[in-house]
């Protein structure tokens, strides 16, 4: 429920057309069918005693010329008039008096009371006439309240000494209360800004904010099952008062009794969710802040990792795989050409004499022979071949789908190329090649895990021979 100081007598003002036509009568002359009992005590009670609270505004108060009025007086007026009970006032001074008065029996109803253990002693209760929520009253400024128990750091203004203080300690130790002396004062104190809010009825708050012309002030929220129930209370003895009256009470529609409230505060009641726009606005925004800045984060931290990833996988002088990439390779590679037996070679390529160039012409130019001899290989290769170095200035081609002869064919030429090119800065080179291949097809399977070592080894032999030629260990 939303109370709003805005006017929304477009919805009211259909209904009381209605009603004043005679609309409604159906319906709660339906709800009052009186029974033998009820039709008999009528008809011997020829009126019915009621005490007030003749200082209650804007609940009740008894007027300078005696007539009750007020939302309470309202609401009986409209129970008495339905049910065809003849309600009258039976006037006494204060709530006490009333009290009193109701004990010893001189009235026989009491008219807007919660019903309490120590009342329970000598009454009995209608059902509520008005369920009249406590709500907590803010400055303008304050967002919604949607719960209580997730606030930090904030002051409340109540009453000392009143049930409603006493219950909020117990239910919130978390909320600092700051006591005063009145309900007047604890809401002064939150205009004052002394106190971030302040907890009351709401129809006396409503009714308060506006005579006081404290429009700085709203209310921001509900506390749940702080609600006061206003039933009247009938003596014990007058069981079917209390049944006919209830028969009163069910017949007050909502819109009646938002009307009769309305009257006597000035306030709108709209049943209405209660959204902060401001407060869901900045959240979405904190919210995008976040989502924004995680992927940011995330893309960012995807691409370092990628390129961590391959670094780790790279050579940083020829830009060819290094080991690790060569292993990963390799694996791949050999499990493939096992479980679908397909030939599988490998050539191990070394740079005849490479200790002279580095050591005639320097390591700058040592490195740049073993960049052009990488771009080199890697221009006469197939692109299922891989090329990696496997260390100082040897490289390795692993070789897919690719049996002895061809392998021993594609080092040929590699030879070749290297021969037949002017190395600047480098001069004329000449590499030495091992080659290694793996049995699958027919015979004993081949685990292939010293492919690299048979390589290896042929390419002891070739550098024995002679260099710039090709052996081969398959
Ligand atoms: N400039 C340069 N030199 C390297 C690099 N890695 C290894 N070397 C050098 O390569 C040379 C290899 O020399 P050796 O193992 O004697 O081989 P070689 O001189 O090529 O002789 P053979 O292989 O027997 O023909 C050494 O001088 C290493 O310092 C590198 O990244 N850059």
């Amino acid at each position: 429920m939303l109370f709003q100081w805005r006017a929304v007598r477009q919805y009211l003002l259909p209904v009381s057309f209605l009603c004043l036509f005679g609309f409604c009568t159906p319906l709660y002359a339906a709800a009052l069918a009186l029974n033998e009992s009820e039709q008999a005590y009528l008809r011997a009670h020829s009126q019915v005693s009621l005490c007030v609270d003749p200082d209650w505004w804007p609940f009740e108060q008894i007027s300078r010329n005696g007539q009750h009025e007020g939302i309470a007086a309202d609401l009986i007026a409209l129970v008495a008039e339905r049910t065809g009970l003849n309600i009258q006032l039976f006037p006494t001074v204060d709530w006490e008096a009333s009290l009193a008065a109701s004990q010893a029996g001189e009235c026989m109803a009491l008219s807007f009371l919660n019903s309490t253990p120590e009342r329970e002693r000598w009454l009995i209760f209608t059902e509520p006439l008005l369920e009249d929520p406590n709500v907590l009253i803010t400055r303008e400024d304050t967002p919604f309240i949607s719960d209580v128990a997730q606030l930090q750091n904030v002051g409340i203004a109540l009453p000392r000494g009143t049930a409603m203080a006493e219950r909020f300690a117990r239910d919130f130790p978390h909320i600092r209360i700051i006591g005063t002396a009145s309900e007047q004062e604890a809401l002064q104190l939150v205009v004052d800004r002394k106190a971030d809010m302040s907890l009351r009825s709401l129809v006396v708050a409503a009714h308060t904010i506006r005579s006081e012309g404290w429009f700085n002030l709203k209310i921001s929220g509900e506390v749940p099952g702080y609600h006061n129930q206003l039933r009247m209370g009938v003596l014990k003895s007058e069981t079917t008062l209390r049944d006919i009256l209830n028969k009163g009470v069910a017949s007050i529609t909502d819109t009646e009794r938002m009307q009769i409230v309305a009257r006597h505060t000035g306030m709108q009641v709209v049943a209405q969710k209660v959204t902060d726009w401001r407060l869901v606005s900045m959240l979405m925004a904190l919210l995008l802040a976040v989502v924004i800045t995680s992927l940011f984060w995330h893309l960012r931290l995807r691409r370092l990792n990628r390129r961590l990833a391959g670094m780790a996988r790279t050579d940083a002088l020829t830009g060819v795989g290094n080991r690790n990439a060569l292993d990963e390779w390799f694996q791949h590679e050999l499990l493939r050409a096992r479980r679908f037996e397909r030939p599988l070679s490998v050539i191990i390529l070394d740079i005849d004499h490479f200790k002279a160039i580095n050591d005639s012409q320097g390591h700058l130019v040592g490195d740049q022979v073993l960049r052009a001899m990488a771009l080199l290989l890697q221009a006469n290769l197939r692109e299922t071949d891989k090329l990696f170095r496997w260390g100082g200035e040897e490289f390795l081609v692993i070789c897919s789908e690719t049996p002895r002869e061809a392998a021993l064919s594609l080092a040929q030429r590699l030879l070749e190329q290297v021969r037949s090119k002017h190395f600047e800065p480098g001069g004329r080179l000449t590499v030495s090649a091992g080659v290694a291949c793996l049995q699958t097809q027919g015979g004993a399977p081949d685990g292939g895990q010293d492919l690299f070592q048979r390589a290896d080894q042929a390419l002891y032999r070739a550098k024995h021979a002679g260099r710039d030629r090709v052996e081969s260990c398959c």
